[in-house]
């Protein structure tokens, strides 16, 4: 009988935290997978205690993902190596600024054949004016295999056990059905697919629309103008994917983390929702994300800038029009009343089967 693999969720936000509920009550049921799950949790003072002896104690992470319960056998550890000793499959969600930090804390620390998941959604800058996906630089860094897992998941609702799709992306045959068993519950349905780099990608690319989306909300404009802008935010993902991902799938699109991901942020994410804010208070991103995030960060803006740091170095800001404005607006470059002229000739508007009206 094979030892039980252990599992490491290395992250506890408000999505660590809801997956840690999930994987948590897997490892109960899963006779391959050994019943203590440790979590990483970034250590910090709340009311006067330390967040981990809280989670411990109350089993519930009462600063990120307040009133839903871990179950027991999920133990929260301040120290990344400790928490990640001896594990076979390690679960990454942190907000993705922080993903070096943790993998330099981790290089040569880890079992050398462990399985990587990222749930992580953004860009890494890389030498030559480019950027990488987090999984790859997980990769890179710890030379492990990485999968990864996105969909249209607000934290809250899957805490809450309401019925959604999540897409992993694994092109391992015999790696897919264990990451899958440990994270799929009835109400959590997982479709494995192997367009990994289409999977990330979009992931990390609706964020930038959900925060165009927002601006949308806060300059008052209605609902047909804030599906345009999801549908340019759409094909602009589409398009930046084939473009640096060559190979990948069109199909990929119509799974949980294309779309869907795509339509849950625009409506209720917390990217839209400081978006908004953006407008309607002129606050900072920054402020903003101080005042109304109590601590959980904001991905959209800072992947913007990424994505605009390639577009800039490679000449091709205006082959995508809304992702750049989303990034000048942010910064301050552009005015977000300017929004709409930017994207009106969207060059999706230029697409068209007929030419100019020659009557
Ligand atoms: N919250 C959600 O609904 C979903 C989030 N995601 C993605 O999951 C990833 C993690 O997000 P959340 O779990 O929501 O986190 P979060 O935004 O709720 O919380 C921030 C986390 O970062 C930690 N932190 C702060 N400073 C740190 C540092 N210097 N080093 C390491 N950790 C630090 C905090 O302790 C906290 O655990 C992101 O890429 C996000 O886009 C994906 C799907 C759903
Ligand atoms: O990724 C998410 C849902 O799948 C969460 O999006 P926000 O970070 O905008 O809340």
């Amino acid at each position: 009988m094979p030892k039980p693999k252990k599992v490491c969720i290395i992250g506890s936000g408000n999505w660590g935290s809801a997956i840690a509920k999930i994987v948590g009550s897997n490892a109960e049921r899963l006779d391959y997978v050994d019943n203590r799950i440790t979590m990483y949790v970034y250590e910090e003072m709340v009311e006067g205690r330390k967040l981990t002896e809280i989670i411990n104690e109350t089993h519930e992470n009462v600063k990120y993902l307040p009133g839903h319960k871990l179950p027991p056998n999920v133990v929260a550890i301040p120290d990344v190596v400790e928490a990640a000793d001896g594990a076979d499959i390690l679960i990454f969600v942190i907000p993705h600024q922080f993903i070096r930090n943790i993998c330099a804390a981790l290089i040569g620390r880890i079992k050398p054949d462990a399985v990587g998941l990222s749930l992580i959604k953004g860009f890494d800058r890389v030498e030559g004016g480019a950027i990488d996906l987090i999984s790859n630089t997980i990769s890179r860094l710890l030379k492990i295999q990485v999968c990864v897992l996105m969909g249209a998941n607000l934290a809250n609702e899957v805490a809450a056990g309401m019925f959604c799709e999540t897409t992993i992306g694994c092109k391992d045959k015999r790696v897919a059905p264990l990451l899958r068993d440990l994270i799929q519950t009835e109400n959590f349905k997982v479709v494995v697919v192997d367009d990994v780099n289409a999977v990330e990608a979009c992931g990390a690319l609706k964020n930038i629309i959900a925060v165009g989306v927002g601006f949308v909300d806060g300059l008052g404009y209605g609902d047909n103008t804030k599906a345009a802008v999801i549908r340019l935010g759409l094909m602009e993902m589409i398009k930046f994917v084939d473009i640096f991902f060559p190979g990948s799938r069109l199909s990929t699109f119509f799974e949980s983390c294309g779309v869907a991901d795509l339509i849950t942020t625009c409506f209720g994410g917390r990217n839209r929702r400081v978006g908004e804010a953006f407008i309607k208070t002129g606050k900072s991103i920054e402020v903003l994300e101080k005042e109304l995030l109590n601590g959980q960060k904001l991905q959209g803006p800072i992947t913007a800038a990424e994505v605009n740091f390639m577009l800039k170095n490679r000449g091709m800001e205006a082959r995508f029009p809304l992702m750049t404005a989303v990034h000048r607006i942010c910064t301050g470059e552009m005015k977000a009343a300017d929004l709409l002229d930017h994207v009106r000739n969207h060059p999706e508007h230029m697409q068209t089967t007929f030419g100019r009206c020659s009557l």
